[in-house]
């Protein structure tokens, strides 16, 4: 709040795509001259001279007059352009509304704009008309647009300068804008401070004289300290996204306010350890390794989105000790790794890798030596969760049998049949296909132990993670002949980028497939992934909800009442008794309060009543254990 012996100073706000998201005249010409056959073409001719005017290209008077005298607008259609431009106020100004009503005797509308539309607009806002100044229409007899008031000192070149001499504010004045007329204002001397509002359009003329830039309102009342509607600007959100996600990531994150930053390949640990610092949400895919050293640097992380179902690369328990939530998306690419599962069994079944490269030699080589079908024969699944369960229903359409082991207990589906041990399966399926996850117990799951318990000719694919299986083993079984092929997507050191070559023991050798990690590469599923996460990393940030997260207690949070208090501590006895202490040293009123633990840590989220005091917060925030706390307006 501002203090009462400093009040705040004078805001002056520009109109058109400061307060609202557009200009107004363009708004009134699409209006005016709705079904007309030239309406595009005019309405492309005025937005062009709006931007030459705001970026101080064309003077104003000449770009207002221009613009006027193609108008062709009615009195009529100011009432439709009132409604419409109510509609389109900037989100952030929107979002603060109860600032604006509450300080409007501080602030002015000052536009090139005209009264007729601002005024009702700015209205909701608490803005006097006394307050608003502005240009006003003239009409003809027949109620015909036919130009502004050439009285008023805003029609004329340098108006706004003009317009802040003749209002003389007694106290310091800050100018809000996104146009060369705004900054104009501080250059002559009669504001303290320019503010660029870039939240609707952004002009490098413009930014570049600014004394701050606002990517949206909330964060000139963060800076100032004033009352704010939420508890942090978005705008001050910085989202790495590494690995080259779906373009749709971005732009969601983006959509959101968020500042993001994006690098194509992984990045390794101390060029990680270098980026992190001030990053409050990491983006990653499976190579990615975010170690604890990555977690000590990473000073303002909230929240990792796993931009796949692997999460084996996070530290995931370190990442939860200092309260930093981690989502995947545990489904989005299950159906592509089980489309190429199926596809790589049949090709192997028929030895295509062989053949193929044969003819693209100029080598006919037809024979049915090795090649079988799959129809009757027995594949064996290890790892029955979502994608062994998937491939274990599609398989038997197929009229495969299907055996599984797993080590949890799960659904058996279909006609399949569960293994006690690993042996069993091995030794009785013509095919086996890895879907365990990539824990690091798993690691050399399938050594030359488990290789030779195979059938003689049986074929292996890894879809899983690389290191669960010994690869010089494998390279071992299947140079012997023991194997008679093998399919892996996956490998124990993956290149960080497409630019970096390709190293491992499998390569050359017959019947193998290799693919570089592809499982889940296909359209719609990273598509699906890169709708996910945000949405689940978003509504964490916002909400507080921690549904599906893989390493937070999980908590779906019913809708926010008030304030909502987000507390996350080490799982110590006494501390939601402790926090429920503060607030009732308080006062506060608890309307709701959810609690979840997990070996770890306790998430307990409390909504509170409106009125409270900014002890209680301080209060909170020392509350023995606490390792981190927020508050959500
Ligand atoms: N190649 C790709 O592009 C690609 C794409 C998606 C997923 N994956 C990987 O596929 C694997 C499976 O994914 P999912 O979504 O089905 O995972 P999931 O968690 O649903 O299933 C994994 C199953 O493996 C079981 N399991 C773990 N260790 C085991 C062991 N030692 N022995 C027997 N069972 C064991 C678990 O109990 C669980 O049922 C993961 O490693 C994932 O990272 C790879
Ligand atoms: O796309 C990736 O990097 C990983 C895909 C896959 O291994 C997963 O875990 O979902």
């Amino acid at each position: 709040m501002p203090d009462p012996a400093a009040p705040l100073p004078y805001l002056v706000f520009d109109f058109d795509s400061t307060f609202t998201q557009v200009e107004g005249l363009d708004e009134l010409a699409e209006i005016a001259l709705h079904g007309l056959p030239n309406q595009a073409e005019v309405v492309g001719q005025i937005r062009a001279l709006t931007d030459r005017g705001m970026s101080g290209e064309l003077n104003f008077q000449d770009s207002l007059a221009q613009r006027l005298a193609i108008l062709g607008a009615h009195r009529r259609h100011l009432e439709p352009l009132v409604e419409r431009l109510k509609g389109k106020v900037s989100e952030s100004i929107r979002r603060n509304g109860d600032f604006f009503r509450q300080f409007a005797d501080r602030i002015y509308v000052v536009s090139s704009g005209f009264r007729e539309f601002i005024e009702p607009v700015v209205a909701e806002f608490g803005i006097v008309p006394s307050h608003v100044l502005a240009n006003t229409f003239t009409f003809d007899a027949d109620g015909r647009i036919t130009g502004a008031d050439q009285t008023n000192v805003l029609s004329r070149n340098g108006g706004k300068i003009l317009q802040l001499k003749a209002l003389d504010l007694p106290g310091p004045v800050y100018v809000l804008g996104d146009g060369y007329t705004d900054y104009q204002i501080r250059e002559a001397g009669l504001a303290n401070r320019f503010y660029a509002y870039t939240e609707n359009v952004s002009r490098p003329s413009v930014v570049a004289q600014a004394d701050e830039v606002l990517p949206t309102f909330d964060e000139f009342l963060y800076q100032l300290k004033l009352p704010m509607t939420l508890s942090y600007p978005k705008n001050r959100i910085k989202v790495l996204l590494l690995e080259n996600p779906d373009a749709r990531a971005a732009e969601l994150f983006r959509a959101e306010g968020y500042q993001v930053e994006e690098v194509r390949g992984g990045l390794d640990e101390d060029e990680l350890i270098e980026r992190i610092e001030g990053v409050s949400i990491l983006g990653i895919r499976s190579k990615t390794q975010v170690t604890e050293r990555v977690l000590a640097a990473a000073n303002r992380l909230i929240s990792i989105g796993a931009f796949c179902i692997g999460t084996n690369q996070i530290a995931l328990d370190e990442a939860m000790s200092r309260g930093i939530a981690v989502f995947n998306a545990p489904f989005s690419n299950t159906r592509s790794v089980v489309e190429l599962t199926l596809g790589e069994i049949i090709v192997l079944a028929r030895r295509i890798p062989e053949k193929n490269p044969k003819m693209h030699q100029g080598t006919w080589d037809k024979s049915a030596s090795g090649a079988f079908e799959i129809r009757g024969k027995t594949l064996g699944i290890v790892g029955y969760g979502n994608i062994g369960s998937q491939l274990s229903v599609v398989s038997e359409a197929l009229g495969l049998k299907v055996l599984y082991y797993d080590i949890a207990e799960k659904l058996q589906l279909g006609n399949a049949v569960k293994c006690k041990t690993l042996e069993e399966l091995l030794k009785q399926s013509d095919i086996v296909t890895l879907h365990i996850d990539g824990r690091p117990d798993n690691k050399n799951f399938i050594g030359s132990k488990e290789l030779a318990q195979m059938k003689p000719g049986a074929l292996l694919l890894n879809n899983a993670r690389g290191h669960v299986v010994d690869v010089p083993a494998l390279a071992a079984a299947l140079r012997s002949g023991h194997l008679g092929g093998a399919a892996v997507d996956v490998f124990p050191y993956e290149p960080k980028t497409n630019d970096e070559p390709f190293e491992t023991e499998l390569r050359g050798l017959p019947n193998v497939i290799l693919t570089p990690h592809i499982g889940g590469s296909t359209a719609e599923a990273q598509r699906n992934i890169a709708e996910f996460v945000p949405e689940r990393i978003m509504q964490y940030i916002n909400t507080g909800n921690t549904q599906q997260s893989v390493n937070f207690p999980n908590i779906q949070l019913p809708l926010q009442q008030a304030h909502r208090l987000i507390h996350i501590h080490a799982n110590v006895p006494g501390v939601l008794a402790k926090i429920n202490n503060v607030l009732a040293a308080h006062h506060v009123n608890i309307l709701g309060q959810y609690l979840k633990t997990n070996e770890q840590i306790g998430y307990v989220i409390t909504d509170i009543n409106k009125e409270y005091d900014q002890d209680v917060i301080q209060a909170l925030r020392e509350v023995e254990h606490t390792i981190k706390f927020r508050v959500l307006y």
